[in-house]
């Protein structure tokens, strides 16, 4: 089938490359040129794993192109996704600028029959709103469907999840549409759900707000855990082998982040606020994701009471592993804190180049794990990256001037880590 996806982004992208490997005829549009003279060159602009080799790999097959051309890419294609960004506003609720630029874009230069997918993450009554304003741009008078289709995928592990879903959700009032995306999908093995747009809508932020729920719960029984001298992993490993509780994000540390998670959650709360039906417990996650990182320095400051002038080594910034993803990184919430705290910050990660912003405010960015380690007084980890459990620590144990690990991702074994001499403070973990 021939698709046209709007917006190059993390989830565009690996769609697209997901869709083109299932026998599709895709192409991708996106407003920002520059992204597409890449992606066209052959050359993925983010870091996502396999991604790269199946993108060229499609470029090859001819079933992979990407274009600026809104009105030829348009009346090309029957079957249209629209994958563009939905970031928050001041006040959290979702900005939907994109979407709505995006509709008014098909609305413009529909010239037949369309499916119009919204995938984007959008707020309860978004996929009604982007028929209207369809309708609202066209001239033409051949029928559209609109189907809210939302997107499960994680970053660093994104092409996977795109060719093997849990679940397909597909939210619509036409059953042409649903048969058509069924078919699209038909490759997949996974359940699918039929059910109304706003259902489907509200399916992402639930699922999204229940997995950072599990996040933060976790993290307040690690704080308990502090108090008692308990390993959180062997708590949140007993818990997890419960089928009806599940092990997966139960794992403690500096709390959530990414361009995800934080959105979403904000957005559900203003939607549900301004309902008159508040969230209550998400409210309370979202305050316990906020402290996390100030709970950690707390533990920092109890062993140095004074950070000005300490030679301090954070390792990660990326906002989770494999990907160079930094939006709502909490490695820069830490960053902040130590220079508050006058610290002089030294900073590694394996993809991420530091952005010069912070460059500027005096962080300093080594590439060579074990360069930036030296002198250091002490280490502070902040993303998971495997790197930094399988890097030599007795050789940097030789290298620091002060035997100090902060660990923010509880990643290292304490006890092999402590017989090098480290003092060594995890999360609901020592
Ligand atoms: N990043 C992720 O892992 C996931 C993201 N989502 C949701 O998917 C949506 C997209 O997220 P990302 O891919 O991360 O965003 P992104 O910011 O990486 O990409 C969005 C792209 O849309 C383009 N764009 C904006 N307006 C456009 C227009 N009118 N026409 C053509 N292109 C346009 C931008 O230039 C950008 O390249 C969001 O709603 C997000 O919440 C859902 C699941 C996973
Ligand atoms: O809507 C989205 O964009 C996506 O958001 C998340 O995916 P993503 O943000 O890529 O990454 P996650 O693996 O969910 O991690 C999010 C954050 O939670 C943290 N996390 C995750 C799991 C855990 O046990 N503990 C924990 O602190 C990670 O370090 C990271 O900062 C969801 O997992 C995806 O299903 C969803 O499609």
């Amino acid at each position: 089938m021939k698709i046209l996806i709007i917006g190059m982004g993390y989830v565009g992208t690996t769609m697209g490359v997901a869709l083109a490997n299932t026998g599709h005829e895709v192409s991708g549009l996106d407003v920002d040129k520059a992204k597409i003279e890449s992606l066209t060159k052959g050359i993925l602009y983010f870091h996502e794993p396999a991604l790269q080799e199946m993108l060229s790999k499609h470029l090859q097959t001819k079933r992979l192109s990407f274009t600026s051309d809104p009105k030829e890419a348009i009346k090309d294609n029957e079957v249209i996704f629209i994958t563009v960004g939905t970031p928050s506003l001041n006040n959290g609720n979702a900005d939907l600028t994109y979407i709505r630029q995006a509709a008014e874009m098909i609305g413009k230069y529909k010239n037949s029959k369309k499916i119009v997918v919204v995938k984007s993450t959008v707020p309860l009554g978004t996929t009604e709103n982007v028929k209207q304003w369809i309708e609202e741009a066209t001239k033409d008078s051949s029928p559209f469907d609109v189907v809210m289709n939302p997107e499960f995928l994680r970053e660093g592990r994104a092409l996977q999840d795109a060719l093997n879903p849990d679940r397909v959700v597909l939210g619509s009032h036409s059953d042409e549409a649903f048969n058509t995306l069924e078919q699209i999908y038909s490759n997949l093995n996974c359940p699918f759900i039929r059910t109304t747009p706003v259902a489907a809508e509200m399916t992402k932020y639930a699922s999204n707000a229940f997995l950072a729920t599990k996040i933060s719960f976790i993290n307040e029984i690690a704080r308990l855990c502090d108090q008692f001298g308990i390993h959180v992993q062997d708590v949140a490993k007993g818990m997890g082998l419960d089928d009806r509780i599940g092990g997966a994000f139960l794992q403690a540390g500096l709390g959530y982040g990414g361009s995800c998670f934080p959105k979403d959650v904000k957005e559900l709360l203003w939607t549900a606020d301004h309902r008159g039906c508040p969230l209550r417990i998400l409210k309370e996650v979202e305050r316990v994701n906020h402290d996390q990182p100030q709970y950690f320095i707390e533990k920092v400051m109890k062993e140095f009471p004074s950070l000005a002038d300490k030679r301090i080594v954070l390792l990660g910034l990326s906002f989770k592993p494999h990907t160079d993803d930094i939006r709502e990184s909490v490695s820069f919430s830490i960053i902040k804190k130590l220079l508050q705290e006058k610290a002089n910050v030294i900073v590694h990660d394996p993809i991420v180049k530091l952005p010069n912003e912070w460059v500027n405010k005096g962080v300093k960015q080594i590439n060579d794990p074990y360069e930036a380690t030296e002198g250091a007084d002490l280490i502070i980890i902040c993303t998971d990256w495997p790197l930094y459990q399988e890097i030599d620590w007795a050789k940097i144990s030789e290298l620091v001037k002060g035997h100090y690990i902060f660990d923010g991702r509880n990643i290292l074994e304490a006890d092999c880590i402590k017989k090098l001499g480290f003092t060594y403070e995890g999360i609901g973990y020592d």
